[in-house]
């Protein structure tokens, strides 16, 4: 038997998410499944759930996952190295092709069939279909110095036509990402999931962008972790970015361009814990790191 007291915490959770839902019903919310949040099976699932819970309640999620880690498996399985330059692949012509095939077919694939397993909800689609993404090779500065980081692409156009037909469609986009280089009709980049999903929360007017990464949040003091950063301004950000380190500087890059390019509300949280992002969506106090406009 639940006692009174259970049932009382229990439905206030659940009242708890009523402003949220008058808030975000109708709104299209891009969720960044990290590679690296992706740490087990079960996980993988409760995400596919949390999806799906936002779809039944009236949200229309939008999934950009990564798949860094499960890339360099693969790489390294057929004998290519990976190199990681100021928290990006140097990518040649021999690794494209496995970026595209592990993003769109293992890692994409996967999560489409975990969402699928609730009903036909989700769609798989890779930025170089449809015209979805279109990107220039982008280098990077690393101890102040230019770095070339080969088919790396920066996106310069995004065309949210086939994920706006999904979303009306009912279903839920699964996208993985790979750009058009400009100017060619095939010509492959790879684009860091981050920043790709802040690009199309932008095109596609999103309400919110959540990335689910495999730490708590920003913090201010890395690597002590003694300060979690829970608010931060895209001035405040700003100043900090160039201060940051590894697989941090394109998640806060992202989150920053999101909001500076119109998103209201961009959030960093840890994907590793499961329904995180539930917590982020219908409570108050939220969870992670929150980048919100100056
Ligand atoms: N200031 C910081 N706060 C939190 N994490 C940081 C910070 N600086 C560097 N990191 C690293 O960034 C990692 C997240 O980026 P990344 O590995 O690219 O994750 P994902 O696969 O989710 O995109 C963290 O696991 C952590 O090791
Ligand atoms: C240019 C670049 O670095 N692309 C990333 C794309 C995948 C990604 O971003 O995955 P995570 O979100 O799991 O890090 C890569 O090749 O690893």
């Amino acid at each position: 038997m639940v006692s009174q007291d259970q049932a009382a915490a229990k439905a206030g959770v659940l009242i708890e998410s009523l402003p949220w839902l008058k808030r975000f019903r109708g709104e299209t919310i891009v969720v960044k499944f990290g590679g690296n949040a992706m740490v087990d099976d079960e996980l993988k699932r409760a995400f596919a759930e949390d999806m799906v819970y936002l779809r039944l309640v009236g949200l229309h999620p939008v999934v950009v996952h990564g798949g860094g880690p499960q890339i360099t498996a693969e790489l390294t399985r057929r004998g290519i190295p990976s190199e990681f330059r100021g928290g990006y692949r140097v990518t040649t012509e021999e690794s494209i092709g496995v970026v595209r095939q592990v993003l769109a077919e293992q890692v994409g694939g996967e999560l489409v069939g975990l969402i699928n397993e609730h009903g036909h909800f989700a769609e798989g689609i890779s930025g170089d279909e449809y015209g979805l993404f279109t990107g220039v090779r982008k280098g990077t500065v690393v101890d102040g110095e230019e770095v070339d980081l080969g088919l790396v692409g920066e996106v310069t156009a995004v065309d949210p036509a086939a994920v706006r037909l999904a979303v009306e469609a009912g279903r839920i986009p699964v996208v993985s990402t790979v750009a058009i280089e400009t100017g060619t009709d095939d010509g492959l980049l790879n684009v860091n999931a981050d920043s790709a999903a802040a690009s199309l929360a932008i095109a596609l007017g999103a309400a919110k962008l959540v990335v689910l990464t495999d730490v708590a949040g920003l913090y201010r003091d890395w690597p002590d972790r003694d300060s979690l950063v829970s608010v931060i301004t895209t001035d405040e950000l700003a100043e900090l970015l160039p201060s940051l380190e590894s697989g941090m500087i394109p998640k806060m890059t992202a989150c920053l361009d999101a909001v500076a390019g119109g998103v209201p509300k961009a959030a960093i949280i840890d994907g590793r814990q499961q329904h995180s992002i539930l917590l982020e969506v219908f409570t108050t106090q939220g969870i992670g790191t929150e980048v919100v406009p100056s």
